[in-house]
C-alpha cells in the first residue's frame, strides 16, 4: 500500500514515521522549514517506545507530487482542512482513500465538499506528539493508537490493508465497524483534555488532582455527551466518568495538542471542539456552561498570540 501523508506534525509525523520505518512506501507532504530540514537530514522520532531515526524520507511540498498513492491520510490542523481537500480533489481516482486523523466530528464534513464520500474512510488517533524542531517529532507517553473503518459498511479491502501496515509499524490499530461513534467518543475526551488543559494553563496531572479542575473536567465531558445524545449518538452518561477514569491513566505531564498551541502563540482549534459543543448546544436549546466558559476564555488567543 502507498501512502502519502499530508501534514508531518505530531501526528502525521509520528504515524507516517513508524510507518516508513517498518518498509511501508510513504511519501509526507509538509511545508517551511520542516520540509526544509525533511528533505535534508530525514526524519527524527523522540519516543519513549524507541527512537526512530530516516535519514532519507520522500518529503514534498504540494500532494500531486505524491499523487499515485492508496491512501491519503490528512493529519493539518483544523484550519487547513479546506485547503487540503480542494488540494486533493483533482488528486483522485478509482478507490483511493482518503483517512483524516484530525480532532473533532466535523472534519469528515469538511473533506465531503471536496472529496465523494466513498473515498473517505473514518479515523481517528490517540497520541500525544508535537513537532520539537524542524524535522524531529516528540512522542509524549506511550500512548499511539489508530481507529478507522468505512462508513456504513462492516470492513474494506483498504481498510484491512492499512492495519496490516500499522501492525508492521507497531501501531496499536482497531478496525471498526462504526467509526462514526469511535470519532464521537474520541471528542468526548478531547473536548475536556484540549478544554482544561487550555483554560488552566497545565498539564493533566494537577488538573486531574485538584478536586474543583477535576469536577469541572468532568462536567465539560458530561455536557457533550447530552449534546451527542440530542443529535441521536447514543453515549451513556456514565460515559463521563469512564473517560475521566481514563485520564487518570495518563502520564502527569501530558498535554493536549490545543494546548502546545497555545503555549507556542499558535491559531488554536478551539471553533471545532468546545466552541462546536457551544454551536451544536445552542442549535438544540441545551445550556453547555463549562464548555461556553472555556469559549469565552479562549477565544482572545484563538488566531494565536500576535492577534492577541
Ligand atoms: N498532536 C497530537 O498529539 C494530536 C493531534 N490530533 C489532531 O491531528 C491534527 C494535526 O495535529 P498536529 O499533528 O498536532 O499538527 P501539527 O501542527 O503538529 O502538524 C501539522 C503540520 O502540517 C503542516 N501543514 C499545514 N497545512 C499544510 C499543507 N497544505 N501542506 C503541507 N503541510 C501543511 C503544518 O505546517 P505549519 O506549521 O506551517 O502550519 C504542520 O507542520 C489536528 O486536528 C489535531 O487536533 C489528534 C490527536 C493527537
Ligand atoms: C487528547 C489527545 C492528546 C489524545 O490523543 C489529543 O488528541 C490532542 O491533544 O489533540
Amino acid at each position: 500500500m502507498k501512502i502519502t501523508v499530508i501534514g508531518a506534525g505530531g501526528v502525521g509525523g509520528y504515524f507516517g514515521g513508524k510507518l516508513a520505518a517498518a518498509g511501508v512506501d510513504v511519501s509526507f507532504v509538509a511545508r517551511g522549514a520542516h520540509l526544509q530540514a525533511m528533505q535534508q537530514h530525514g526524519l527524527k522520532i523522540n519516543s519513549p517506545l524507541g527512537n526512530i531515526w530516516l535519514p532519507e524520507v520522500k518529503a514534498v511540498a504540494h500532494p500531486a507530487e505524491a499523487a499515485d498513492a492508496d491512501l491519503f491520510i490528512v493529519a493539518v490542523k483544523l484550519w487547513d482542512t479546506e485547503a487540503v481537500a480542494a488540494q486533493l480533489q483533482p488528486l483522485l481516482s478509482g478507490d483511493a482513500a482518503v483517512l483524516s486523523l484530525q480532532n473533532g466530528v466535523q472534519k469528515d464534513e469538511i473533506l465531503q465538499r471536496y472529496i465523494p464520500m466513498q473515498n473517505i474512510i473514518g479515523g481517528v488517533s490517540y497520541i500525544a506528539a508535537s513537532i520539537a524542531e524542524p524535522g524531529v517529532i516528540h512522542h509524549g507517553g506511550k500512548l499511539q493508537k489508530l481507529a478507522f473503518g468505512e462508513y456504513g459498511q462492516e470492513t474494506s479491502a483498504r481498510c484491512e490493508a492499512f492495519q496490516h501496515c500499522c501492525q508492521l509499524a507497531g501501531i496499536e490499530t482497531e478496525l471498526s465497524d462504526d467509526i462514526a461513534q469511535r470519532i464521537w467518543e474520541k471528542f468526548v475526551f478531547l473536548v475536556g483534555l484540549s478544554g482544561t488543559t487550555s483554560l488552566f494553563r497545565n498539564t493533566i496531572g494537577p488538573i486531574r488532582q485538584n478536586k474543583e479542575k477535576r469536577d469541572f473536567l468532568l462536567q465539560t465531558m458530561q455536557e457533550v455527551i447530552t449534546v451527542a445524545n440530542a443529535k441521536g449518538v447514543p453515549l451513556h452518561e456514565g460515559f463521563a466518568e469512564h473517560r475521566l477514569k481514563f485520564t487518570d491513566t495518563l502520564p502527569d505531564d501530558m498535554p493536549s495538542s490545543m494546548k502546545i498551541d497555545l503555549d507556542r502563540g499558535k491559531r488554536l482549534e478551539l471553533p471545532w471542539l468546545s466552541g462546536a459543543v457551544v454551536e451544536m448546544a445552542n442549535s438544540l436549546n441545551i445550556a453547555v456552561p463549562a464548555n461556553q466558559h472555556i469559549v469565552d476564555e479562549l477565544t482572545p488567543w484563538v488566531m494565536g498570540a500576535a492577534n492577541h
